[in-house]
């Protein structure tokens, strides 16, 4: 059973009421968790505000020594976590493991150093006789809200920057997957004093109690774009800063110099990580028409050998759905697919227990078409084919997301020239989907705005203030 971590203390809901939690890979109920009600989040933000009166004046050197602290706690109880996340996601221990945990530690260790690195243009008189300084402050209360396909990892990229900058932090974990994110705030709980760190469980009724909530200076979510909406919506009634991580639906740009069986293993490499269930997942293939055909047979043919499951590493290649809802949205689409659409593979639902969806390779698809124009996230994939590089660039840039996208081409002038016209916050150049914590991860239009990660991530969390004095 998870529960609420307020003020350093594991917390019940004060009304009650609970949800059940269910584990993807099975469909059964494997726990509960509190459904936080407007005096739980009362009493999370009030604790936070508390905390932030010392915080704030925390030096640079304390708080990053507390997030060293965390992150030698995090690879500490790395199975713990493991266990919390896997139970909640379905997804593959050695996944968690191996990669989303190291990414985790790393993230709390690079947040550790910024912490102590901020910089400011120099101080100086640009008035006869006035020295002007600037101050970089916390922005106060922050209001966290995570989504659950990588409910850990998110969990970090929110409570770190704004811990590092002298925030204050409560977080709503995604209804599907609060153990991890307790867990980890109780483990912060062993380095940062009560309340720097609160955990409200709960759903989106939850979430719009805490955005509503007057005390927050700033609400960081990442999720859907309706989601992210919502609470810009609400967050404008009481004038918050708003960080917004949505979603995305990546166009994949494969011109016809392209190695084409390589290229084909790295995107469906990068497609169905994670079930495809990833803001910057490869979904979106549009290639050269000299190669269309041959490109579809490379995808479905490598698609079709990806298993999926709960097994380790040599018997699944990726899990489940996150959840029944999840897998209906999905069902959905594919169902409503326009009769030019071919499915090469996939396109259904594998086995009746837990929420696997097969691996999926789609073409005959059209720009306007809701297989297109929306975030699928999931294992699906869909395939267009454009005759010129502005024809590549303009079904790129129509949709309404910006989050991620790629070119895969051998020549350097075409790239420089397509990733100048893309409209999206990440652009690869024959790779996708690798994400460090020095650079910034963000998007355009509907996608949101705000960095996660990077030194502008951190700075998002901070507020500028002029100080000017005569001299
Ligand atoms: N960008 C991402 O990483 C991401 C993550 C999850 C889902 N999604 C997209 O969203 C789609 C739907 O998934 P979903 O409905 O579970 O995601 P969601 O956006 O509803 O949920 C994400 C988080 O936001 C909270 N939330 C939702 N509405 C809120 C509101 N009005 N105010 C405050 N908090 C709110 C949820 O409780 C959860 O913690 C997915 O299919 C996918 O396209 C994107
Ligand atoms: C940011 N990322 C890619 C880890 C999660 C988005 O789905």
């Amino acid at each position: 059973m998870a529960h609420n971590v307020i003020n350093g203390e594991r917390l019940s809901g004060m009304d009650g009421l609970t949800a059940d939690v269910v584990d993807p890979a099975t469909g059964e109920v494997n726990g509960s968790a509190p459904i936080s009600g407007p005096s739980d989040v009362d009493k999370a933000v009030r604790a936070a505000a508390a905390a932030l009166r010392a915080w704030r004046r925390s030096t640079p050197r304390d708080r990053a020594h507390a997030l060293l602290g965390l992150a030698a706690a995090v690879e500490d109880n790395a199975k713990r976590l493991a266990d919390a996340e896997c139970a909640e996601t379905g997804k593959q221990w050695h996944v968690v493991l191996d990669e989303e945990i190291p990414a985790s530690v790393d993230a709390l260790r690079f947040f550790a150093g910024a912490a102590r690195n901020l910089e400011g243009r120099s101080a100086g008189e640009y008035a006869s006789g006035l020295t002007s300084t600037i101050r970089r402050e916390p922005v106060g209360v922050c209001a966290q809200i995570t989504p659950w396909n990588y409910p850990l990892l998110m969990a970090v990229w929110k409570i770190a920057p704004a811990v590092a900058a002298g925030n204050t932090t409560v977080v709503k974990p995604a209804e599907t997957t609060p153990s991890s994110t307790v867990l980890l705030a109780e483990l912060a709980g062993e380095y940062l004093p009560a309340g720097v760190v609160n955990v409200i469980c709960g759903d989106r009724e939850t979430g719009r109690l805490l955005v509503e909530h007057p005390v927050p200076a700033l609400v960081s979510i990442t999720g859907s774009t309706r989601a992210g909406m919502q609470v810009a919506a609400s967050a404008a009634a009481t004038l918050k800063r708003t960080h917004l991580e949505l979603g995305g639906n990546a166009p994949v740009i494969v011109f016809d110099d392209v190695d084409v069986t390589d290229t084909a293993e790295k995107i469906v490499a990068a497609a169905f990580y994670n079930a495809g269930q990833d803001c910057t997942a490869a979904s979106r293939v549009l290639v050269h028409a000299d190669v269309h055909d041959e490109l579809v047979e490379a995808l479905t043919k490598v698609a079709s050998a990806q298993r999926t499951g709960r097994g380790p590493r040599e018997a699944a290649d990726f899990g489940p759905l996150n959840s029944q809802a999840q897998l209906d949205r999905v069902t959905g689409l594919v169902s409503r697919l326009p009769a030019a659409a071919v499915v090469h593979c996939g396109g259904h639902r594998v086995g009746d227990r837990g929420f696997f969806f097969a691996p999926t390779v789609i073409s005959g698809v059209r720009q306007d078409d809701e297989i297109v124009q929306e975030e699928v996230f999931a294992p699906v994939i869909t395939v267009q084919s454009f005759g010129t590089e502005e024809e590549a660039v303009e079904l790129a840039n129509g949709v309404p997301y910006g989050l991620a996208s790629s070119v895969w081409s051998e020549s350097h002038r075409r790239v420089l020239r397509v990733s100048s016209a893309l409209d999206f916050g990440c652009v690869w150049v024959n790779t996708h989907g690798a994400l460090v914590s020095e650079m910034p991860h963000g998007g355009f239009k509907q996608s949101g705005y705000g960095k996660d990660l990077s030194g502008y991530g951190f700075e998002d969390y901070t507020r500028v203030k002029h100080v000017m004095s005569a001299v």
